[in-house]
């Protein structure tokens, strides 16, 4: 066994095209304003490195240069830090540890691990503590892919280590090493022991990785296929591709956690990181409570298993709120690159941009729109720009995919304040929550006519579902926006104003929103919805839609049509047994049709 320090952490330069140099320096606390503390005698602190403020040591991270000041936002509560206090720079950003551990993890936003759930439903981290990221005595079974005289490059895979039942955690060569294989350690280690001797140099399993900078990739890729969510309305009438992103803007009670929670529990993502940002303590008490007893549809493992969870609820310190969400992007980029398909949810980002806002407010800068601060458009585009599916770097080759859903909570439901309105200009898929739709009781509260998706993706659904999807799905977003107008009349001037032939337009849009849009996150049965079951549920509204017209043309009344008792079985679509859904369709199918040439 060498005693050489294991290369932990990637060799790529500090920050690109400067040569990593460590330097500390001890300083000053001259002013402290909240969460904003400024220091001299820090002459060699750059921007972003990271500091511990006070006689705790709380965590921080430099935010500003003016002159000999250091201005730093802590991400810890700083009641009792005097001034006076002395300062550390540690002379590095802040960097998230990566490696087999990371799932079934709950976690700060300084990826600290979070272990205390208080009886008052709040997460707590004692002030100062700065636990290892990833455990460093749990063993993991490493099983190495390369052999002594094998040349290795960066991306390259060297390994794996199976991470619950859901995962096998792939080891990979890290960014900057290049060389020869000339140890391989199998079998039992750490994060922190050497697996792997690259031209006599142990590397472990564990990375570093700056928070705020993208992990690279070989190439960015066209995005063609559907991160399928289980929910009719979106994956019908706005599906989001893998490595696509979208926003949920939605204001108060609309259902944002619920359909954020249900993506989370039921999309076809491989891992999934959940980041909780400043949403209330309980909300997230019952993620933390939910969570680790929900099976994964997909593997019967226990859903945790492929889940990080990061929590930085209301009470805890704004500035951490600010970088959970790049804790929990540089995670989802390091399963990506690992070859799997990663689902990033963040309730909420109204939250994140108001930690930004007083942040900013208090390092005095010129406010922009709504007291946001001028470069929120940026933060917020340098967080959706790390979406995307790529083929990574390394062999064997292999593409992986990060998704985005970020929800947003405009104060009043007012979508033009900015947040939304930046987020809406980045994401490819907006759904759109209606205040109206969720008092009605109508969830998802998706309004299907302000909704929309930009992501051409009827080719692989065609393709791989059946090729009436896509029509149909014109259809039926068509039949909706037909009925909207037809409201419009019906409220003016009653149902009787209308022509029979719209008359069925109405109950064929009914059919749609209520039997096919509606479905309940807390049905067991229907919470999730596969496209092969909703394109059943989906031929037969069209299929009723026709035998009505039919009956009409065949001089029946258009009230004895409506009326017609076996509509109601419509609602009853989603009680279809699982394994029975063929059957169940055509025998509903025929039942409708004889009904309406029975009139
Ligand atoms: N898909 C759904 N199925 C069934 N009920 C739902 C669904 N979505 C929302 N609800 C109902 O609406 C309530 C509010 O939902 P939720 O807490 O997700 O709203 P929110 O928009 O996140 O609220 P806040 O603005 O407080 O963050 C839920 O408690 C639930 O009763």
């Amino acid at each position: 066994m060498t005693t050489t320090r294991p290369r932990t952490e990637p060799v790529e330069p500090r920050r690109p095209g400067q040569a990593r140099q460590v330097t500390t320096d001890s300083g000053r606390v001259v002013r402290i304003s909240g969460p904003v503390v400024s220091a001299t005698d820090l002459p060699h602190t750059r921007l972003f490195d990271v500091v511990r403020v006070g006689i705790e040591q709380l965590l921080g991270e430099v935010i500003k240069l003016d002159g000999d000041l250091v201005v730093m936002q802590v991400f810890e509560d700083t009641t009792g830090l005097q001034v006076g206090d002395p300062v550390v720079a540690t002379g590095e950003p802040l960097y998230a540890e990566l490696g087999p551990g990371l799932l079934g993890g709950i976690l700060d936003g300084t990826q600290r691990p979070l272990t205390n759930l208080s009886t008052d439903g709040n997460l707590y981290i004692a002030r100062g503590a700065d636990p290892p990221r990833l455990d460093r005595d749990q063993r993991w079974d490493f099983r190495p892919v390369v052999e002594v005289g094998d040349r290795v490059g960066p991306g390259d895979l060297l390994g794996s280590v199976p991470e619950g039942r859901a995962v096998e955690h792939r080891i990979l060569v890290p960014t900057g090493i290049t060389g020869v294989v000339t140890a391989v350690h199998p079998g039992p280690a750490t994060v922190v022991d050497p697996v792997v001797d690259i031209d006599g140099h142990p590397v472990a399993m564990m990375r570093r990785w700056p928070l705020r900078l993208a992990r690279p990739v070989a190439n960015r890729l066209p995005l063609t296929v559907p991160l399928i969510t289980g929910q009719r309305v979106l994956d019908l009438l706005f599906p989001v591709a893998r490595g696509g992103s979208a926003i949920i803007p939605g204001g108060f009670g609309t259902g944002k956690t619920v359909l954020e929670q249900a993506l989370a529990k039921f999309s076809n993502a491989d891992v999934v990181v959940y980041v909780g940002c400043g949403e209330r303590g309980n909300e997230l008490t019952e993620v933390l409570e939910e969570f680790p007893g929900v099976t994964d549809p997909r593997t019967g493992a226990p859903l945790m298993e492929r889940t990080v969870l990061i929590a930085n609820t209301s009470n805890m310190p704004v500035a951490a709120r600010e970088a959970s969400i790049y804790s929990g992007i540089t995670i989802a980029e390091y399963y990506r690159d690992q070859g799997y398909d990663v689902a990033m949810m963040a309730d909420s980002t109204s939250r994140w941009g108001e930690a930004l806002r007083e942040v900013s407010s208090r390092l005095e800068e010129m406010p922009a729109e709504d007291g946001y601060p001028a470069y929120l458009a940026t933060r917020l585009a340098g967080f959706y720009e790390r979406a995307g599916a790529v083929q990574c770097l390394g062999t064997p080759e292999r593409t992986g995919s990060v998704t985005i859903v970020g929800a947003v909570s405009p104060a009043g439901g007012d979508f033009s304040e900015p947040i939304t309105q930046n987020s809406l200009r980045l994401a490819g898929c907006f759904w759109a929550l209606d205040t109206a739709l969720s008092r009605q009781r109508h969830f998802p509260a998706v309004n299907w006519l302000r909704s929309f998706s930009q992501y051409g993706l009827d080719a692989w659904f065609d393709r791989e579902i059946g090729p009436d999807w896509s029509p149909l799905r014109r259809w039926a977003a068509a039949a909706l926006q037909d009925e909207g107008a037809l409201q419009e009349v019906v409220s003016l001037l009653g149902v009787e104003a209308l022509a029979a032939e719209q008359r069925i337009t109405l109950r064929i849009g009914q059919a749609l929103r209520e039997d096919l849009l509606q479905q309940s996150s807390f049905d067991d049965l229907d919470a999730s919805c596969p496209p092969q079951r909703l394109l059943a549920m989906l031929r037969v509204v069209h299929e009723a839609g026709a035998a009505m017209r039919s009956a009409l043309q065949q001089g029946v009344a258009i009230t004895d049509i409506t009326a017609a008792s076996v509509l109601a079985e419509l609602g009853r679509m989603r009680r279809w047994p699982p394994d029975d859904i063929d059957d169940s369709a055509i025998h509903l199918t025929r039942r409708i049709a004889e009904e309406m040439s029975s009139l």
